[in-house]
């Protein structure tokens, strides 16, 4: 981890200036693909990132915390008034599991990596705004200035629509394996060894051409506007991206937002999954789950009486908001390490339902289901990073997966994942 504390003074000095425009990602015109996106359509957020000005990295478990705190410090020395609706500035995620063995296609995102882009541009209210960031030295304030000037000169106006007809993916996924891993999973709740489990898959797709990310992008935010759209990319170039209807905090000072987010039916089955047994049991695991660890750093909580039903376009589910107060001295990292993984990905008991993905799941889940969003001092918005690939020229692989109680049955949590996948196979280009 690269040290960054409030002892050592700012490390990074910056500069913004308004932009004519309505859409970051336009900038891809310019500045070509962005290193970082988010994007949440119905709260009018959105922020492309360019470079990397900084990087902060946590390379063993134990770093993890630490780094999320130093993400939290003042460290950027400001040239002109900052904004108060700048998102970040440090953009980034990390691992679902810390501790689990990396498969070759996540080494390059590391446990967790965080970055503050040399260029950053957001809407604010109805046009957008650039910030330009620089390691402190000498000519530093020269250097922000005209980069600045640079991008103001050649900001694209227009936004980018996704081109091309929809193309045939190639797709590989083992439905036996994962009903096996089902079945496996309901026998487990049944002699008593967990109440709860969540079981993801991997689903592999190939285009016939490189996808393009910034279409992709496109289409992810056009699709699911109540969703976070999201893109992380390693210096190797591989993204990690996706649209999430999940946060898992969202924290300005004191106060934090979350959510439990659990239960799941097709589009049309709202009535019939606001009465489901199984979903509302699925569900209420995460509710509790939350009230109980958010009690020891938070201090006061309040839940939504009843959950409701969240409709998107491919998947409805049961939601229920959580509203916290947070106690003195708790900060993100403190409301990470208390809340992930939630029984909406892990399960419970959580440390039986973790090893019993560690013994039987056969997956690395990377970065998927771990917290992706943005941090800054005194505020963050971490997500849930569920309906994600990981994309590398023209092949991606999906991840999805579904809660598992007692009453599950495998063919309709293979049906269930299937449904999740759709979202981001259409982005991808699919037909
Ligand atoms: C684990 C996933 O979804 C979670 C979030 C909402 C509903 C879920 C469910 O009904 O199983 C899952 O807990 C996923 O999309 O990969």
């Amino acid at each position: 981890m690269t040290p960054l504390s409030p002892a050592e003074g700012p490390r990074w000095v910056a500069g913004m200036m308004p932009l004519p425009g309505v859409d970051p990602l336009a900038g891809a015109g310019s500045l070509g693909v962005p290193s970082v996106y988010w994007e949440r359509p119905v709260a009018r957020e959105a922020v492309a990132g360019w470079g990397e000005a900084g990087v902060l990295e946590a390379h063993a478990p134990g770093e993890l915390a630490a780094v999320l705190g130093a993400l939290g410090h003042d460290s950027v020395r400001w040239l002109d008034a900052v904004s108060p609706q700048l998102p970040g500035p440090w953009f980034g995620g990390m691992r679902f599991s810390p501790t689990q063995p990396v498969d070759g296609e996540w080494r390059s995102h590391g446990l967790a990596r965080w970055t503050l882009p040399e260029v950053l541009v957001w809407r604010e209210g109805s046009a957008l705004a650039v910030a330009v960031f620089a390691p402190e030295g000498p000519g530093a304030e020269d250097v922000v200035r005209s980069r600045l000037e640079r991008v103001r000169a050649s900001f694209p106006q227009s936004y980018r629509h996704p081109v091309g007809a929809p193309v045939a993916l190639r797709t590989a996924s083992s439905r036996p394996d994962f009903e096996a891993l089902v079945d496996r999973a309901v026998e487990a709740i049944g002699a008593g060894q967990l109440h709860k489990v969540v079981l993801a898959r991997a689903l592999e797709a190939e285009g016939p051409e490189p996808f393009d990310v910034v279409d992709v992008l496109a289409r992810l935010r056009e699709q699911n506007p109540r969703c976070a759209t999201f893109l992380f990319r390693a210096p190797d170039g591989t993204g990690f991206l996706g649209a999430t209807p999940e946060t898992l905090c969202r924290v300005d000072g004191r106060r934090l937002e979350t959510e439990a987010l659990a239960g799941s039916a097709a589009p049309g089955g709202a009535d019939a999954l606001d009465a489901s047994d199984k979903d509302r049991r699925e569900h209420e695991a995460v509710v509790r789950y939350i009230l109980q660890a958010l009690t020891p750093v938070a201090a006061s909580v309040s839940a939504d009486a009843q959950p409701s039903v969240l409709a998107l376009k491919n998947v409805v589910h049961l939601r229920t908001g959580i509203r916290a107060e947070l106690a003195d001295g708790v900060d993100t990292a403190k409301v990470v390490t208390a809340l992930h993984p939630t029984p909406a990905v892990g399960g419970t008991p959580r440390e039986r339902a973790l090893s019993f993905l560690v013994e039987h799941e056969s997956l690395d889940r990377g970065w998927y289901a771990g917290p992706v969003g943005w941090v800054g001092p005194g505020r963050a918005h971490l997500v849930v990073a569920l309906r994600s690939a990981l994309v590398r020229g023209a092949k991606a692989r999906l991840f999805v997966g579904a809660g598992i109680v007692a009453g599950s049955s495998a063919e309709s949590e293979w049906r269930e994942t299937e449904m999740k996948s759709l979202a981001m196979l259409r982005a991808l280009g699919g037909r």
